[in-house]
């Protein structure tokens, strides 16, 4: 049992032990991990038509009330940009991985990219991208061809309305100040809890209540490592802290 936290920075033979010990391991993952795909992480600076606008003002209820074309106009462009990249190394190491080992991915990413890489029953706790649903209904959407393809990408663009109610289409991600869905709510809590080794991979540990998976899993005695080559909320509660990155690591632990 670790009892000093520590900070290493190469793979060494207790890290792989701990990992080679574990009974059931989740992945924990945030921007950081599709940040080596080109995806930008939520503190890095918004580019474009969005350079005057912080994150978190776009993403709520609140400001697709506001300005809806604004709102969709962003999801276009970072639907455009995900679907620009490719899965990172720190990806296709975690698909490689599950293919040998009953792994659990738990993301508070958005984009599709653990997916792209191979890996399967993805918890998205803060929704998905490229589905959409009615923001008066709830209905989910099928997004048109004309819709998928529209070359005002980077400027305001209206949403589409629901065929059932006529209401707007909103992207099914889940804004600030909005709860998160239920059921990847619980499923996340009961991967937490039935996990003995957590990998907390690039996340800033600050958006609450997806923050708190680690601790789940530590009040039931779990292990958790941190892959993030900056200092986070999450260091005190890490078993050890890897201070590198998902695409440097990841495929070191695989191999
Ligand atoms: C920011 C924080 C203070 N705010 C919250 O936590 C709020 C609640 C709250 C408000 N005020 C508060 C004050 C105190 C505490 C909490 C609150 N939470 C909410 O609003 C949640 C909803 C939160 C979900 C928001 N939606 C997202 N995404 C979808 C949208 C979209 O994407 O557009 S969150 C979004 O930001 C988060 C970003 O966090 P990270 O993934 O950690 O990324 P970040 O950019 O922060 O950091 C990147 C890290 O990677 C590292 N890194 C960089 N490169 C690499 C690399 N190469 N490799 C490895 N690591 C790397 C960096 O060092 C860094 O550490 C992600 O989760 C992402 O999904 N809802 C809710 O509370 O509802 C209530 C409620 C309850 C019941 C009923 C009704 C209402
Ligand atoms: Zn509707």
């Amino acid at each position: 049992m670790f009892y000093l936290i520590e900070r290493v920075y190469m793979i060494n033979d207790e890290l792989m032990n701990t990992i080679g010990q574990a009974r059931r391991i989740l992945i924990f993952s945030g921007a950081g991990m599709s940040a080596e795909s080109g995806v930008p992480t939520f503190r890095d600076e918004l580019t474009g038509l969005w350079e005057q606008y912080d994150p978190m003002d776009l993403a709520t209820p609140e400001a697709f009330e506001r300005d809806p074309a604004l709102v969709w106009g962003w999801y276009m462009w970072r639907r455009q940009q995900v679907a620009a990249v490719e899965p990172n190394a720190g990806h296709r190491a975690i698909a490689a991985w599950q293919r040998i080992y009953p792994l659990r991915i738990v993301t508070q990413n958005v984009d599709d990219l653990h997916e792209r890489a191979g890996s399967y029953g993805v918890v998205h706790v803060h929704g998905e991208l490229f589905a959409s649903h009615c923001y008066r209904c709830r209905a989910p959407h099928k997004p048109t061809a004309l819709e998928e393809t529209s070359e005002q990408i980077g400027q305001p663009i209206d949403p589409p309305h629901c065929k059932l109610c006529g209401g707007l289409v909103r992207p099914s991600v889940v804004w600030f100040g909005e709860a998160l869905d239920e059921a990847s709510l619980r499923a996340a809590i009961y991967e937490a809890e039935n996990s003995d080794l957590v990998l907390a991979i690039g996340t800033s540990g600050l958006v609450q209540p997806a923050a708190l998976v680690p601790q789940w899993a530590k009040d039931q005695g779990a292990q958790v490592i941190q892959i993030n080559p900056n200092p986070t909320a999450l260091d005190e509660l890490c078993d050890i802290n890897i201070r590198s990155t998902a695409a440097h690591v990841l495929p070191q632990i695989v191999e």
